[in-house]
């Protein structure tokens, strides 16, 4: 069985890095000038195996499964251009977003976009470098059809990634794209010198809201509280690895952060509070994410528009 990883950035390196252990892989990238070097800028201190080819034809890739592996906002449009030579595959989606555009996730740009195509979802709490250092990570494998997700987990299985699997798409793939913002909205917590505590109430109210928010969308609570959602939003809102963490952590300290950073959950909290409102659900953090984001809303305002809003039962 044959896999690519479609967009070379960290976190698809990592995935071609660790699946090209026992599988043979092909990493397609739009930019693929550092092929030849053998270790990807955007994912420093790896070597890339000697099996594992990369391409920048994607009429070329034949494989039977491909993980795209692009940033969210970037998806449509990669689709718009791309879809026929995708559909009729297994297409798994390792994106962490909303696209803003249509204000849906990428499973669902996929699915429209290719009707023929088996679409899944990997995600969960899960670093690029660790997982190209082959440290143990464990993440969740979602696909509508049970026997689709049985094969997939299989597949894609390696002596370090273990995959649970999972019919329900909708939670898992929210519960990557929520925890985002939520780690955004903890580093700025933290970054503004609020301190564990605040970050600790962040946390826990912000998991609320992807809760409600994922629910109200038609994913099965325990999903939310597995590895992508519970599981992610630990990771992320604690960790300097974390880019979203490290945006917030700038916001708060008003910092600067470095320009073409891929920072998910600011696009998606746009995305999220427009649903939200849409839907007429509470959604303050999220609200909060996005206002900082489009500098509509001040750091020194953020805690006061949080703390005064109408006590309410927990
Ligand atoms: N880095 C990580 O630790 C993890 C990342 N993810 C998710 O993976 C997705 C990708 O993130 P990263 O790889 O970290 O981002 P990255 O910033 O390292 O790389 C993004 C890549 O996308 C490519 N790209 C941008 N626009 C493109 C287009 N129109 N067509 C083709 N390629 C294009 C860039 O050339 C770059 O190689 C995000 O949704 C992220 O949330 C998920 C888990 C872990
Ligand atoms: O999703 C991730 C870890 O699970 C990566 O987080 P960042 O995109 O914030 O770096």
């Amino acid at each position: 069985m044959s896999i690519a990883v479609i967009g070379a950035g960290a976190f698809g390196t990592a995935l071609a890095v660790s699946l090209a252990a026992k599988r043979q892989v092909t990493l397609w990238g739009r930019d693929t000038d550092w092929a030849g070097r053998r270790e990807n800028p955007r994912l420093p201190g790896i070597r890339l195996p000697a099996g594992l080819q990369v391409s920048g034809q994607l009429d070329r890739i034949v494989a039977e499964t491909l993980l795209l592996a692009l940033p969210a906002q970037v998806l449509g449009g990669f689709l718009a251009e791309h879809a026929a030579r995708l559909d009729g595959r297994r297409l798994v989606n390792c994106a962490k977003g909303i696209d803003l555009a249509s204000l849906t996730g990428p499973t669902a740009l996929i699915a429209r976009a290719c009707p023929a195509a088996t679409v899944a979802v990997l995600t969960g709490p899960s670093f690029a470098a660790d997982i190209a250092r082959g440290l143990p990570t464990a993440l969740t494998l979602a696909c509508a059809d049970a026997d689709a997700a049985e094969a997939l987990q299989r597949d894609l299985s390696t002596a370090s990634l273990r995959l649970y699997r999972t019919t329900d798409v909708i939670g898992a793939e929210l519960g990557g794209a929520l925890k985002n913002i939520i780690a955004i909205a903890a580093g700025a917590a933290i970054g503004a010198g609020y301190g564990d505590s605040a970050r600790a109430s962040i946390v826990t109210r912000g998991f609320a809201e992807m809760q409600r928010l994922a629910i109200a969308l038609g994913a099965r609570p325990e999903t939310l509280a597995g590895l992508s959602g519970l599981g992610d939003l630990v990771l992320t809102c604690t960790s300097q690895q974390s880019r979203n963490f490290r945006y917030g952590l700038a916001l708060g300290a008003g910092k600067p952060f470095a320009q073409g950073t891929t920072v998910e959950g600011a696009a998606t909290a746009r995305a999220v509070s427009a649903i939200a409102r849409r839907m007429e659900l509470e959604m303050p953090i999220s609200d909060l994410v996005a206002g900082l984001a489009e500098g509509r809303v001040a750091m020194e305002h953020a805690l006061d528009i949080l703390l005064n809003r109408p006590l309410k039962e927990e």
